[in-house]
C-alpha cells in the first residue's frame, strides 16, 4: 500500500493507519521484518528524487509501506532486538573490563579495519590533494562526533574547544550541522551562529534563501535567530500532528521501563535505551512496536542505543547533504569537494551520496570496526578536533 497523504490532515494519515490493519491480515506478504530493518526498511523508494530540481516533490516523498503480516509481531521484535545489539558495540568503559588477550586482539582488528578506512589525519594529504582548486564543504553529525557519547542525551555538550575549533573551520569553509536531533535543540549546543543547521535527520533545513525554492511546497521563508531572512525546508511537516501523538503514546508505554528514555526531535522521536538493563531492552522493543505497528507511515531505524521512529519519506542525511549543496550554491562537483563527518547509522545514507557521486569523502568516527560507506574514519571527537585545526592549518597555508 502507498503511503501518500495528500494534505496536512492527521486523520488522513491514520486513516491510512486503519487501511493497513486491513492489510495486516494478509499473511502472503512477507515484509513485515523489514519496517524493522536498517538501513533500507523499504519495499519501494521513489527513485530519481531530485527536490531541487524545482518540480513539487510532495507525492513522491512517501514510500511505499510493507504490509504487516499477522501475528509476528514478536518476531519483529526479536529482530529488532539483534540489531539494537548489534548497533550498540561496546563502550570503552566496558571494554576496558576485557582482560588483556581480548584487548590485544581488539587492537589487532581495529588496526587491520584501518587499512579499509585510513585515518583521515594519517592520509590528510589524500583528502586535501584533490581539494586544490576547489572548496571544501563541510557537513558535521553531532552526538558522538562533536561530543563524545553520554549517558545522558541532555548532557551531551560539545566542548569549548571544539566550538573554537567548528568556529574556525567555518571561517574558512562552508559549514553545517546535520544532526538526528531537533534543529533548535542542536543549536543550542552548538551555538554558532555562523553554520547551518539541519535537524530531525535532515527533515528540518535552514539555508539560505534560494528564489528558485519559492514555489517548492515543503519550503518556507522564515528568519534565523539573528532575524536574518532564509529557507525553512521540512519536507515532513505533515507528519507533525503523528510525531507528537507518537511521543505521547511512547512516552507513556515506556514509562514503567526504568532507564527509557524518549526525546522528541520534533519531526521523529528517539527511544533511548543506553540506561536500560539489557535483560529489559526487549521489552523497549515490544513497547515501541506496540505503539508504531498502528502508523503504517512511521519507520524505525537504529542509533546508538537508540530506537528512531521517523516519517516513512524518502529524505535523509544523505538527501540533507545534496539539498544543502545546493542551497549554498556548491553543488558543481568540478569546484567543490564535500566532506562530511560522521559516527552513526544514519550518517551512512550521507556517506552513501558522497561515495556513489564521486564527489566528496565520508568520515566514519569509529573506536571500533564497522563496515561504512565512508572513505576514511577517526577514532572519537577528539580526533575531529584535531581534523578540523589541520583543516584550517593546511588552507592558511595553501597557496592554492
Ligand atoms: O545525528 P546525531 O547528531 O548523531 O544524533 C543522533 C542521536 O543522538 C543522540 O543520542 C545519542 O547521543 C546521546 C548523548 O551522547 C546518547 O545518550 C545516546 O545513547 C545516543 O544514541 C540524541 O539524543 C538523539 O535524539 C539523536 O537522534
Amino acid at each position: 500500500m502507498d503511503c501518500l497523504p495528500n494534505n496536512s490532515d492527521n486523520k488522513t494519515l491514520k486513516s491510512l493507519s486503519s487501511d493497513r490493519r486491513l492489510d495486516s491480515m494478509d499473511l502472503k506478504s512477507n515484509h513485515t521484518a523489514l519496517v524493522l530493518a536498517d538501513p533500507a526498511p523499504l519495499n519501494r523508494v521513489s527513485s530519481g528524487l531530485l527536490p531541487y530540481s524545482g518540480a513539487t516533490f510532495s507525492q513522491n516523498l512517501f514510500l511505499t509501506v510493507p504490509t504487516m503480516k499477522a501475528g509476528i509481531l514478536d518476531i519483529r521484535a526479536s529482530n529488532c532486538l539483534d540489531s539494537m545489539e548489534s548497533s550498540s558495540p561496546p563502550d570503552k568503559k566496558s571494554r576496558d573490563f576485557n582482560n588483556d588477550l581480548e584487548s590485544t586482539d581488539t587492537d589487532v582488528a581495529y588496526r587491520a579495519w584501518l587499512l579499509k578506512y585510513p585515518s583521515a589525519l594519517a592520509s590528510f594529504d589524500q583528502i586535501t590533494n584533490p581539494a586544490k582548486g576547489k572548496r571544501i564543504a563541510l557537513f558535521l553529525d553531532y552526538d558522538g562526533t562533536l561530543s563524545p557519547i553520554v549517558d545522558n542525551p541532555d548532557c551531551a555538550f560539545m566542548s569549548n574547544d571544539m566550538r573554537a575549533a567548528v568556529k574556525n573551520v567555518a571561517e574558512f569553509f562552508p559549514t553545517a550541522i546535520i544532526s538526528g536531533r531537533s534543529r533548535d535543540k542542536v543549536y543550542e549546543f552548538v551555538w554558532l551562529t555562523e553554520l547551518n543547521y539541519a535537524g530531525s535527520h535532515g527533515m528540518d533545513i535552514m539555508g539560505p534563501v534560494r528564489q528558485s525554492f519559492d514555489d517548492h511546497s515543503n519550503c518556507i521563508r522564515s528568519t534565523d535567530n539573528q532575524g536574518k531572512e532564509v529557507n525553512l525546508f521540512q519536507p515532513a511537516s505533515e507528519f507533525l500532528p503523528m510525531i507528537d501523538e507518537v511521543f505521547n503514546s511512547l512516552v507513556n508505554n515506556t514509562k514503567d521501563i526504568r532507564g527509557a528514555k524518549v526525546e522528541n526531535n520534533k519531526f521523529c522521536v528517539s527511544v533511548h535505551y543506553r540506561n536500560v538493563d539489557e535483560k529489559d531492552w526487549t521489552v523497549v522493543a515490544q513497547r515501541v512496536h506496540d505503539v508504531i505497528r498502528n502508523y503504517p507511515c512511521l519507520r524505525l531505524t537504529h542509533g546508538r542505543k537508540v530506537l528512531e521512529v521517523r516519517p516513512v519519506i524518502n529524505w535523509d542525511k544523505g538527501k540533507a547533504v545534496t539539498f544543502l549543496l545546493e542551497s549554498l550554491g556548491l553543488s558543481n562537483c568540478e569546484d567543490v569537494l564535500p566532506i562530511y563527518v560522521g559516527d552513526d547509522q544514519t550518517d551512512e545514507d550521507a556517506f552513501k551520496v558522497l561515495r556513489e557521486g564521486n564527489c566528496g569523502y565520508g568520515i566514519l568516527v569509529s573506536s571500533v570496526p564497522k563496515e561504512s560507506n565512508a572513505f576514511f574514519s577517526l577514532k572519537d571527537p577528539q580526533e575531529v578536533m584535531e581534523f578540523l585545526k589541520s583543516l584550517v592549518v593546511w588552507k592558511k597555508t595553501s597557496t592554492l
